[in-house]
């Protein structure tokens, strides 16, 4: 054999030792999170995003509860439920900026498996144009809010003997991964949840609780349909670079994430790209995708910058039509 041909043999051995410590060292481990006979906490399970998750959830053989505020969109939704899937969910009314009352609605539903925060308030509005107490309501519903929840739910997940692995799952979004126009108080509430949950898991993983976190582009729910009345134009030229999605299709990728035990779930390939991108610091559980980062991550670093030239392009653009 000629010593050419003994260092093409050689070209492969590098990605597959990297393989190799990969699926030695990637933490927390692989994990495999039931859904069935299990009890399901969706917050903002009323409408949208939750309200899928809670049919999924039913669908699939689980005890089912949701919150919100509005007792009466919560009443209609036991309803769908019910006429879908024949389960009975429970609800329960409270403001998740509230406690005292989240802490008693989880007290009342009984020891929860797998914690779905989902609730949020968007308006897509230049801060400039945004009153300081919408940008509190934003941050304290979105952010403070589920630290509520959390708070309120966890020493009772911890003490979950022999039922299985738990979750919490946060329902973040792609503007809590990277900045957009009109997006400043709403990207900060869910880049909020991102260090939340890095620290969360560190501090849950010896009590077989996994966290995931979830992040949907645009998608065709109740509350998106309001938001757009007022989305600046180009606001939604730089989200339209990640498209919309159906909420039932949103939903069925988030559970299936849930499932998979993963940490950062994407939605759509967009979405998958924008992972690979922002990736950091957090947890990677599957020696693949580890595979996948590292490749990637200088390649993936200049189609990052394509966008934001192609986004404040558009920002340039739109501005001096506006200005005129
Ligand atoms: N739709 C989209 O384009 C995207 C949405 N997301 C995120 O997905 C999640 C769900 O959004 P979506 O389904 O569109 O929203 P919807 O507005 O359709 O539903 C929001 C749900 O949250 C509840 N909720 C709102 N505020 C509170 C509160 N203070 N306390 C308790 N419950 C509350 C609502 O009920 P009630 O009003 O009765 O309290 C409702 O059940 C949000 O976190 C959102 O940020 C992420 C990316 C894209
Ligand atoms: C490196 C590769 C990058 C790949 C493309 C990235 C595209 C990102 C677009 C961001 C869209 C943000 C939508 C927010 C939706 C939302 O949360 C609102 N509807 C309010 O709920």
């Amino acid at each position: 054999m000629s010593p050419s041909f003994l260092l093409l043999l050689l070209i492969p051995i590098i990605p597959l030792s990297l393989l190799a410590i990969l699926s030695l060292i990637v933490r927390p481990k692989p994990i495999r999170i039931p859904i069935k006979s299990r009890h399901v906490f969706i917050t903002g399970g009323s409408s949208g995003i939750g309200l899928a998750l809670a049919h999924r959830a039913a669908s699939e053989g689980a005890r089912v509860s949701i919150l919100a505020r509005s007792p009466q969109k919560l009443e209609e939704a036991k309803q769908s439920i019910k006429l879908a899937t024949g389960v009975e969910v429970a609800i329960f009314s409270a403001d998740v900026r509230d406690y005292d009352a989240v802490s008693k609605a989880v007290e009342e539903s009984g020891p929860i498996d797998v914690l779905i925060v989902n609730q949020g308030v968007f308006t897509a509005r230049e801060l400039e144009k945004h009153s300081v107490e919408d940008v509190r309501f934003t941050i304290e519903v979105n952010l403070v809010g589920s630290f509520n929840v959390i708070k309120a739910a966890l020493p009772r997940m911890k003490g979950r003997e022999g039922r299985g692995p738990g979750s919490i799952s946060l329902v973040s979004s792609q503007a809590g991964q990277v900045g957009v126009y009109g997006y400043a108080a709403y990207s900060a509430s869910k880049f909020g949840l991102q260090g939340l949950a890095q620290s969360l898991q560190q501090e849950v993983v010896a009590d077989d609780i996994h966290v995931t976190l979830v992040f949907p582009p645009d998608t065709d729910t109740p509350g998106f349909e309001e938001e757009q009345k007022s989305r600046p134009e180009v606001t939604a030229i730089i989200a339209a670079s990640s498209g919309s999605m159906k909420t039932e299709e949103v939903a069925r990728r988030a559970m299936n994430g849930i499932k998979a035990g993963k940490f950062t779930v994407s939605c759509n390939f967009e979405g998958f790209l924008l992972s690979l991108a922002t990736t950091g610091m957090s947890p990677q559980r599957s020696f693949w995708l580890a595979f996948l980062e590292v490749i990637t991550a200088g390649p993936i670093r200049l189609v990052a910058l394509f966008f934001q030239w192609d986004w404040y392009n558009a920002i340039e653009k739109w501005s001096k039509t506006k200005n005129k």
